[in-house]
């Protein structure tokens, strides 16, 4: 098993000052682009150039089981899980559609569901285990497991082209892992960071609180990142860490999706803060813990349109405002190139 990269922080404050320029150069009142100025800069500073390309987009959905549901914590049946594999893969889900829209190559990791899929295209088929453990009886994945669904997640970013990766998730009771993982990575209260998933009213909010709550005493000596990610789980939550560190190493732009995505971003940045250089934010989600996973993260999302969804929808709807980031990079005149006066400011 190889050890985890070392993912170093950007430094490079001439390229930061000549995009700087550029952007100020260009023929619009100074800053008048507002965050879509900032994402152009950061996106060129993820590439390590001034004309920035975001080429061959590639979504990768992870999906995954979770033995947790059996105690209640979804208003959904675990059975939906591969049932939206299956529904990716025909091109009828909401990230599938919005993936088709945006020229998004889209591929589907079966990164633990309890389903046997036949090989077929846009499938990958890296299945440690059918489904995690029921966190409140055992720690949802072993050590090896965990570190091994990390390298597999490393491992299928290194065989991707392109230069961004948007990543999206399926996997009924994630909302879990991911409640689970932020009470313990960021030291919240779990009643604070829980929240409705597919949709449970008060009284099943309650008992999934109840249950979180039981999970976390059970694993309280689980506090190191990786030993949290094995005891609470999600085998797509363990990819999706491997892959924000591969795709950071390699220096591709990460837009990251709702609360779910963001939970293994939080690993990752926890193992590796530079990561979060490279993450672009693609929306707050309605689902609870989100606005302080962010607000803990210290980032801001691009857009708040009350989705509560994951799949990668969020970061797909997200996608054509970095694109629009880049062309302003690139095509825009300057006061120089157009002959436009320049103001006061300036
Ligand atoms: C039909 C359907 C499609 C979905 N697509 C994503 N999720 C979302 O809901 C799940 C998490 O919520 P919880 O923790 O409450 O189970 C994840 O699979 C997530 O991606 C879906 C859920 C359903 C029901
Ligand atoms: O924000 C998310 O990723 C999310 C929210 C609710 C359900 N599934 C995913």
């Amino acid at each position: 098993m190889s050890s985890l990269p070392t993912i170093a922080p950007l430094d490079q404050p001439e390229l930061d000052a000549a995009l700087r320029r550029r952007m100020d150069g260009k023929t619009k009142p100074l800053g008048a682009l507002g965050r879509l100025e900032a994402l152009a800069l950061q996106i060129a500073q993820v590439l390590g150039t001034e004309h920035p390309r975001l080429e061959q987009p590639q979504m990768v959905v992870f999906a995954g089981d979770h033995g947790l549901t059996a105690q209640g914590v979804s208003a959904y049946p675990a059975d939906v899980t591969w049932q939206m594999v299956m529904n990716f893969l025909a091109g009828g889900a909401a990230v599938s559609v919005l993936a088709r829209q945006h020229g998004l190559s889209l591929t589907v990791v079966d990164a633990g569901v309890r389903c046997d899929f036949a090989p077929q295209a846009g499938l990958l088929l890296r299945k440690i285990a059918p489904g995690t453990a029921d966190a409140s009886q055992a720690p949802a994945m072993t050590a090896d497991q965990c570190a091994t669904a990390v390298e597999a997640g490393r491992d299928v970013v290194r065989g991707l082209p392109g230069n961004a990766l948007l990543l999206g998730e399926m996997g009924i009771g994630n909302t879990s892992s991911a409640a689970l993982l932020l009470s313990r990575l960021a030291g919240l209260p779990i009643e604070r960071c829980t929240g409705r998933g597919t949709g449970l009213d008060d009284a099943g909010l309650a008992h999934k609180v109840r249950v979180l709550s039981a999970v976390l005493q059970r694993h309280a000596g689980a506090v190191e990142p990786l030993q949290a990610l094995a005891a609470l789980g999600g085998f797509e939550i363990a990819m999706m860490v491997g892959a924000v560190l591969q795709a950071a190493e390699e220096r591709r732009v990460i837009v990251v999706d709702g609360f779910i995505v963001c939970s293994a971003v939080l690993v990752a940045h926890a193992l590796q803060p530079a990561v979060l250089q490279r993450c672009v934010f693609a929306h707050r989600s309605q689902e609870g813990g989100h606005p302080l996973l962010l607000e803990h993260l210290g980032v801001e999302p691009l857009l708040d349109l009350g989705l509560r969804l994951g799949e990668g929808s969020g970061a797909a709807l997200a996608w054509p405002l970095l694109e629009s980031a880049c062309r302003i990079l690139n095509e825009m005149a300057s006061f120089e190139s157009a002959g436009v006066s320049r103001g006061a400011e300036a």
